[in-house]
């Protein structure tokens, strides 16, 4: 079993969990009481790379990687620093994260805010909406093509933008096959969690020029950002060496600043 089956079988028991103590249209209630979404897609598009940055706890391949005992506060210096967007893990037994952690972000921030976790079925969709996320991660790996579609069409019917995320060729077609308008593309091998940057300009050139391009892990500082911009990134997502860092809103502008260099080739501006 890869180490991704085994991360899903892990949120398909919480998930049971969850259904059972909260109602679909419980969830729904909720959902509609949530402050409405905020524009997912509009906040990746436009001049320079832009960063998107992670509140993550540990991972299955470091283990531990930062306390956060304040993810609202870390979020709030993300934002400073000049974050589009603010990516928050929810997945609980490997990454360390939580649904309060995505609600406590929301009420602090007013950047779009990603439920980062991974999603099999449209009631995981609803808690993102009912917890305040404005955008939500479909793993293509993880998903058929059916669902895949029919997860596309559910988020955005709902208000979320999707961030569909690929690793090879094969996933990147069947990606814009199902309509994905975002999608990611994680250096990260979600079977093996090996890491390989060279991933990401392989695929970029694959996808329509219409497709807003993320360019996904590995990212230790500017220069990787550039390294992504030149090619084809329109936006980069920044977890790991955010956290483990010592001040993480100056090295959030240190890439912001390098995103917005009038040098850089990006995808558009
Ligand atoms: O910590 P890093 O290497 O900066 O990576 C962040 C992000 O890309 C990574 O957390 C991630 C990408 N896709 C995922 C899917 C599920 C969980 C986590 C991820």
């Amino acid at each position: 079993m890869s180490v991704l089956d085994e991360i899903i079988d892990g949120v398909r028991a919480d998930l049971a969990e969850r259904q059972a103590r909260v109602s679909l249209d419980e969830l729904k209630e909720r959902a509609a009481k949530a402050p409405a979404a905020k524009d997912g897609a509009a906040a990746l598009r436009g001049d320079g790379v832009k960063v998107i940055c992670e509140v993550k706890r540990s991972s299955p391949s470091k283990g531990a990687l930062a306390a956060i005992a304040d993810p609202a506060g870390l979020a709030a210096d993300y934002e400073a620093g000049g974050a589009a967007v603010i990516s928050v893990l929810t997945e609980e037994r490997r990454f360390g994260g939580s649904l309060a952690d995505l609600e406590a972000v929301r009420a602090k921030v007013d950047v779009p805010v990603l439920r980062k976790d991974f999603i099999v079925t449209s009631y995981q969709l609803w808690e993102a909406r009912a917890y305040g996320a404005d955008l939500a991660l479909l793993i293509v790996a993880a998903l058929d093509q059916a669902a895949l579609e029919s997860l596309i069409e559910r988020a955005e019917s709902i208000g979320l933008t999707p961030i569909v995320e690929v690793h090879d060729e094969e996933e990147a077609e069947r990606a814009v096959d199902a309509g994905a308008r975002v999608v990611g593309v994680n250096a990260r091998d979600l079977k093996t969690l090996k890491v390989d940057r060279s991933v990401f300009e392989r695929i970029a050139p694959e996808l329509p020029d219409s497709v807003v391009k993320i360019a996904e892990s590995g990212v230790r500082g500017p220069h990787d950002l550039i390294a992504y911009a030149n090619a084809g990134a329109d936006a980069v997502l920044v977890g790991e060496s955010l956290v483990t860092g010592r001040d993480p809103k100056a090295a959030v502008s240190d890439l912001v600043a390098a995103g917005a260099h009038p040098a850089l080739r990006h995808g558009r501006g």
